[in-house]
């Protein structure tokens, strides 16, 4: 269902077959060769605020682009007034290819798929280990979007002084993803965000995580408040010191890099998941499809992945993380 009367600040896409297989020609060129380039970094209401050199300049996507939206990362170019001063709008007239993007579907049924952050290297999965529980479910959810979209998944693990990270540890010990542990009393003194630091420097991470997990006490870490007001993010947003959009924020850390906030998520539609850019994230695997029937799912009878694995190729543990990923598609009660 199309909901044209609702504006999201994410890019919709609609899914259509393209029959020759080509890729679509562009638009753009030859006008504005005198463009300055910029980077997105909060959208509201079709308003986009953009780092242009070190400017906080305020623009709007220029009608030429037609519906295709710049979200949160996307590199852009821009013309017009690009001075940042008060009051003034440039023009977003080109948006660059995007590197990775980090997509949602609103519902597993929407044909819509929506992105929300481009560009980004990482996404930092923020879960609590306990108040409110883990879903490991969501997790899941989260890997697949991040191994779909070409994002490097970390897992954050916080509120270790509530309870024990063994047990999820345990469950992605296969997936070889990278974690980091943190508790209330480091976050006092500092040194949890020293820790989650030591993976972000110089990339730029998009963190997600549920309601109450304790994403806001680790950005706000991450990113103290004299930073934001360095790239004027904060004023250039809402001028109420904290962004109350639906869109993503992208804030810059000391060390080059940026850590893209994103609104606490309940789901993560995964309707855009295709399974041949998924197991691109499981190497070990990937030579053991060669035996697959055409546009195999990987979790099918015919997938010939069982047979590569009994051979002794690859571990099964890694087949089974790959497959528990791929079933996650499939919407269950409570997702
Ligand atoms: N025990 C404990 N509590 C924590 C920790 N980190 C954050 N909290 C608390 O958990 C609650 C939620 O933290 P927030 O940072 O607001 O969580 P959030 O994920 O941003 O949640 P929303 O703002 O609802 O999206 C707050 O009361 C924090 O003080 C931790 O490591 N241990
Ligand atoms: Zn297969």
């Amino acid at each position: 269902m199309r909901r044209y009367g609702k504006h999201t600040d994410e890019d919709d896409i609609r899914q259509r077959p393209n029959p020759k297989g080509n890729r679509p020609r562009t638009s753009i060129r030859p006008k504005h060769e005198d463009a300055a380039e910029g980077m997105v970094l909060t959208v509201d209401r079709g308003r986009l605020t953009c780092l242009v050199d070190d400017r906080v300049v305020m623009a709007m996507k220029a009608r030429e682009l037609g519906r295709k939206a710049a979200v949160v990362g996307d590199r852009v170019e821009l013309v017009g007034d690009l001075s940042g001063k008060k009051d003034t709008l440039a023009r977003i007239v080109r948006i660059g290819e995007r590197t990775s993007v980090l997509r949602r579907t609103a519902d597993d049924d929407d044909p819509f798929e929506r992105v929300v952050v481009a560009n980004a290297d990482q996404l930092a999965i923020v879960t609590a280990l306990a108040d409110p529980e883990p879903r490991p479910r969501l997790i899941d959810r989260c890997l697949v979007a991040a191994y779909d979209g070409g994002l490097e998944p970390l897992l954050v693990l916080t509120k270790s002084d509530l309870a024990p990270p063994d047990q999820l540890l345990e469950m992605y010990g296969a997936l070889g993803v990278p974690y980091v542990v943190t508790t209330h009393d480091e976050f006092v003194d500092g040194v949890a965000a020293d820790r989650v630091h030591e993976h972000l420097k110089g990339r730029t991470t998009a963190f997600v995580g549920h309601s109450g997990v304790g994403k806001t006490t680790l950005v706000n870490a991450l990113v103290p408040k004299d930073r934001r007001r360095l790239t004027g993010v904060v004023n250039a947003v809402t001028g109420r010191g904290r962004h109350t959009t639906t869109s993503a924020l992208a804030l810059p850390l000391s060390s080059g890099g940026w850590v893209i906030d994103t609104p606490g998520v309940r789901s993560f539609g995964l309707n855009h998941v295709e399974p041949s850019r998924v197991i691109l994230a499981f190497p070990d695997l990937v030579a053991g499809t060669e035996n697959c029937p055409r546009a195999c799912s990987h979790d099918e009878p015919d997938c010939g992945l069982d047979a590569w694995v009994e051979e002794g190729h690859a571990d099964p543990a890694r087949l089974y993380s790959l497959r528990r990923l791929l079933a996650t598609r499939e919407r269950r009660e409570g997702d």
